[in-house]
């Protein structure tokens, strides 16, 4: 165990000492990121409260997580989770520095079986707000609100006026295209129809990273045939009947992807 590791936990367990709290406390010495979900689902079950108390969260990824799992949350008031309990409204904000107001916002949500189950109500259903469809949907809309300020986006690299097909309502519809044809398995399945390979499908020996990344190849080869396909030259062929109808309105197409 790292000194850093060791030095948390001794710290742990003297608090567990002083307060007498033997038998009340779990403390894992190490879990599997596979363990996590279980860790939640425990926590929710048995009417716990998730707590994140950093004194600057940049953003709160476990706090969606908890709100998944139906877990009310108490979060540091700095940073991300101000967002975050606006958009889900599953808990309660506190200031980090202070131990009380800490103490008191956890009494507060395991006493009150009713502000309990109303957050863990409002995290389930609320959570969707963070689904990547909806986060897209929102930054688009963000986006085309800014656009009258800025005229000049209107135009084209080459100074042609934006076609209709750049509408906000038609990258939406682009979200849905894409989503549908990213939709890779990680455990090696492919669920859309666009991956036009085998890789996916390739001898047990290849590892999952690697076949992702043969699906991804092979994903980025179609888009540069059917980016050929469609045409984004002069004689853009409209009437195409390419597997990315995205790509008949793009120039560019940036994708991100998580290994
Ligand atoms: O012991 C652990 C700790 C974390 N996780 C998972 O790891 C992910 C990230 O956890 P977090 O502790 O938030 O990671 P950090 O990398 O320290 O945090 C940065 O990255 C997060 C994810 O983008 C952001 O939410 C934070 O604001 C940012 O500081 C989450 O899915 C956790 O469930 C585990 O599986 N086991
Ligand atoms: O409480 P501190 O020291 O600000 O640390 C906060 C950091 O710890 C985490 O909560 C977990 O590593 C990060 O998300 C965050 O940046």
């Amino acid at each position: 165990m790292s000194s850093t590791s060791a030095s948390v936990l001794l710290s742990v367990l003297k608090l567990i000492d002083k307060h007498d709290l033997y038998g009340q406390v779990a403390y894992p010495k190490h879990h599997k990121q596979s363990d996590v979900p279980d860790i939640y689902r425990l926590a929710a079950k048995t009417k716990g409260v998730f707590i994140n108390p950093a004194f600057i969260e940049p953003f709160g990824l476990t706090l969606i997580e908890a709100a998944a799992y139906g877990l009310p949350i108490v979060a540091t008031k700095n940073g991300g989770p101000v967002d975050i309990q606006q958009v889900l409204d599953n808990g309660l904000l506190v200031d980090p520095h202070d131990q009380q107001s800490i103490a008191d916002a956890l009494l507060k949500l395991v006493a009150d079986k009713q502000l309990w189950a109303r957050c863990r109500q409002n995290g389930l259903k609320n959570i969707h707000l963070y689904s990547w469809p909806e986060h897209c949907k929102t930054y688009l809309s963000r986006i085309a609100s800014c656009k009258p300020r800025h005229p000049q986006w209107q135009r084209s690299d080459d100074g042609a006026e934006t076609s209709e097909s750049d509408s906000p309502s038609d990258s939406l519809r682009d979200i849905q295209d894409l989503s549908l044809n990213l939709k890779f398995s990680m455990d090696g399945e492919k669920s859309g129809t666009s991956v036009n390979d085998n890789s996916l499908e390739s001898e047990g020996s290849i590892d999952r990273k690697s076949k992702l990344e043969s699906a991804l190849l092979a994903w980025s080869k179609g888009i540069s045939r059917d980016t050929r396909k469609a045409g984004f030259s002069e004689k853009a062929d409209h009437n195409s009947s390419g597997k990315f109808p995205v790509l008949r309105r793009r120039k560019h197409l940036v994708v991100i992807a998580g290994l």
